[in-house]
């Protein structure tokens, strides 16, 4: 070590002058899931990662989040071995790209690890006005990916009007619950299902008209019923599966349905086989349509100003459910597809 450095690490700036060495934690699909997802088709890796290039930055993910879109996406795009897809908020710790400052929070697609390099062409820096009070979680989940879901998929999919009556399903979770406030925000009356008593509570203090928990129901067709008894003008189907076959005849004339998701599916080993929608789409003149949220990526700016102003006035309340620990992520990505999550399910490293 040469004299300077020397004194430097005696006054404690050896930081500044020697390369820092990080050490990233990466989760990997060891093994495809057959089902249901276990701990045990994961693995842990340790990944060193190479000094900075000019226009590179290091990053270091505060929260990471866990989607349902992972559990189909990994089978039909993945390769075991492959770090597992995914969004994070990222501090900015170091940076070569003057469009970055150190300290700035972005977030990335980086898949499941706590540090990573990008060349920021990847990168969305939060909004600038993104108040010091609101969590940057939200990021992930409201005034997300999950939101902007919500938001398109009413307003392009469903094209809900003022006055028509909205049912959503997986009402409790990050995109449900944002569809059913959004409804009645745009003047609509809206009904909601989700899997436990105190999902059905929260849904009855964010401002449900109509919640109840479909698990415990003893005919979905009769709650449907009882929820809305001249039926649904617009159905955002987060589930799929025998509820959207039930749903289905219980929708208006004109109705339309929004395929936003079809979680009842995902962990099939073998593709369940239902009835047949072609009988009350021809008589009752139903649109059907399958909507991916990338779709709306032009107008992201519009959507999450607009959920960020609803957030800011108190009128789309957030519930987050938070698991500590990157170690955990495995845990709360399965917690979350068995349905443990109330609102979003993010993953505080
Ligand atoms: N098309 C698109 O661009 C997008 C689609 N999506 C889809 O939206 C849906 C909701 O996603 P998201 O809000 O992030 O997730 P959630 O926060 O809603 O979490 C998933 C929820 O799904 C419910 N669920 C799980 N299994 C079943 C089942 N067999 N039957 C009924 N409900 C079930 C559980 O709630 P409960 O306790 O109520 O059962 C669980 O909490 C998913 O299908 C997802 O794939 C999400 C984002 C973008
Ligand atoms: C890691 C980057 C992926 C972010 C795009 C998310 C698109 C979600 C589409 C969801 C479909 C069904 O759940």
């Amino acid at each position: 070590m040469g004299k300077f450095a020397e004194a430097c690490r005696h006054i404690g700036f050896e930081a500044m002058f020697t390369p820092r060495m990080v050490i990233a934690k990466a989760w990997v699909l060891k093994k495809h899931f057959d089902g249901f997802p276990k701990t045990s088709d994961f693995d842990l890796k340790k990944i060193e990662l190479p000094n900075l290039k000019d226009g590179e930055l290091l990053l270091e993910s505060v929260f990471l989040s866990v989607d349902p879109y992972m559990r189909p996406y990994s089978q039909r795009d993945m390769k075991e071995g492959d770090i597992m897809i995914g969004t994070q908020v990222a501090r900015i710790v170091e940076s070569k790209n003057p469009a970055f400052a150190v300290g700035a929070f972005v977030v990335g697609n980086s898949g499941w690890r706590t540090h990573f390099i990008s060349d920021g062409k990847d990168l969305q820096l939060l909004p600038s006005n993104w108040p010091e009070s609101l969590p940057r979680s939200l990021a992930l989940g409201t005034v997300g990916m999950p939101g902007l879901t919500a938001y398109f998929g009413l307003l392009e999919v469903c094209k809900m009007k003022p006055g028509e009556i909205v049912l959503v399903n997986a009402a409790a979770g990050a995109v449900g619950s944002v569809v059913g406030q959004l409804a009645k925000i745009g003047g609509c009356k809206v009904v909601g299902c989700a899997g436990s008593d105190d999902k059905v509570a929260y849904l009855k203090k964010i401002g449900f008209d109509e919640a109840f928990n479909y698990k415990t129901v003893k005919s979905l067709d009769e709650a449907l019923r009882k929820a809305s008894p001249d039926g649904y003008d617009c159905f955002f189907d987060n589930v799929g599966g025998e509820f959207a076959s039930v749903a289905i005849n219980q929708m208006k004339k004109y109705g339309r349905i929004a395929v936003c998701g079809a979680i009842s599916q995902y962990n099939d080993s073998v593709p369940q086989k239902g009835p047949y929608v072609q009988i009350p789409m021809i008589f009752k003149e139903l649109q059907m349509e399958g909507f991916l949220v990338t779709r709306w990526k032009n107008r992201q700016e519009e959507g999450v100003q607009a959920l960020l102003k609803w957030v800011v006035e108190g009128k789309v309340k957030c519930h987050e459910q938070v698991t500590e620990g990157f170690e955990n992520m495995p845990m709360a990505f399965i917690g979350m597809l068995k349905g443990e999550n109330l609102g979003k399910a993010v993953v505080k490293v």
